[in-house]
């Protein structure tokens, strides 16, 4: 059974304040990528939290498919990665992927651990202690944590903002291909609208806690957009490969 996720008036407040409210999508389903984009402080990482179960809020949040409406299908990477622990990195994503079960360690989780070692390619960091890693390879250890717990519903909030420019195009292809070949549902939080252009079927666009915006990622991001959202003037067009490319001109020039 495919994976899906709806969310239906979901808000979050913070005490009195309320940070986010009246989202409603589609229903999201396992083989598609959904980006939510949005302005610094628009309330992305919220929405992540309250999906993931972490906050309350207003509203309804749907899950079907993974595990009926449980939430043990839906996997979250957070945005903050930094870590305070003395374990290696080969044990915190044998950790991660054991969480909340009971059972001991079987054959099957070490190949596993290695085998998400291998996908995300961190062979070779495997028993450095997490500590010692640096901020990007910290980011891709916290994405083979939350792969290695077999997501039906994977949420990423800004899984490459620490990373190089061939890391980002790796594991965004990563995802991807993990999301067509595993039937995953993924949202995932980024501000690179290039990637988004990249990778995703679809884009939410969250605006001052509201959704301003959702639909095929080609028909969302446009120079009105560009202009509306981030107050900058640019164009769209298409690369060698033809995939269409954001190209910035510059902050919006007021004439007035
Ligand atoms: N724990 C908290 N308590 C109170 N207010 C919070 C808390 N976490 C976030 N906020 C506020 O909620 C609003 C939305 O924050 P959020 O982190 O969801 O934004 P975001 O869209 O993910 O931003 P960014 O792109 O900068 O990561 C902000 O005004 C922020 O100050």
């Amino acid at each position: 059974m495919v994976a899906t996720l709806q969310l239906n008036d979901v808000g979050v407040r913070y005490g009195r304040q309320n940070v986010l409210s009246g989202i409603t999508t589609p229903l999201l389903k396992g083989g598609e990528v959904t980006a939510v984009i949005g302005p610094n402080a628009a309330g992305k990482s919220s929405l992540f939290r309250r999906i993931a179960g972490l906050l309350g809020g207003p509203g309804h949040i749907s899950i079907g498919g993974a595990n009926e409406t449980s939430l043990s299908g839906v996997c979250y990477m957070p945005q903050d990665t930094s870590v305070n622990t003395v374990l290696t990195v080969f044990e915190s994503i044998l950790l991660a992927r054991k969480q909340g079960a009971t059972s001991r360690v079987r054959d099957q989780d070490l190949e596993a651990v290695e085998s998400t070692l291998a996908s995300v390619r961190i062979e070779s960091i495997a028993f450095k202690n997490l500590c010692e890693l640096s901020g990007g390879q910290r980011q891709l250890v916290s994405l083979a944590q939350t792969l290695a717990r077999e997501p039906k519903i994977l949420l990423l909030d800004e899984p490459t903002s620490a990373l190089d420019l061939h890391r980002q195009v790796e594991v965004l292809a990563l995802i991807r291909a993990l999301s067509t070949k595993q039937q995953i549902c993924v949202v995932l939080a980024i501000h690179d609208l290039n990637q988004v252009l990249r990778v995703a079927d679809r884009v939410m666009v969250i605006d001052a806690g509201t959704m301003v915006s959702c639909g095929p990622v080609e028909a969302v991001i446009t120079p009105a957009l560009l202009r509306d959202i981030y107050k900058v003037d640019g164009r769209i067009e298409r690369c060698s490969r033809l995939c269409s490319q954001v190209i910035i001109d510059g902050p919006i020039v007021d004439h007035a």
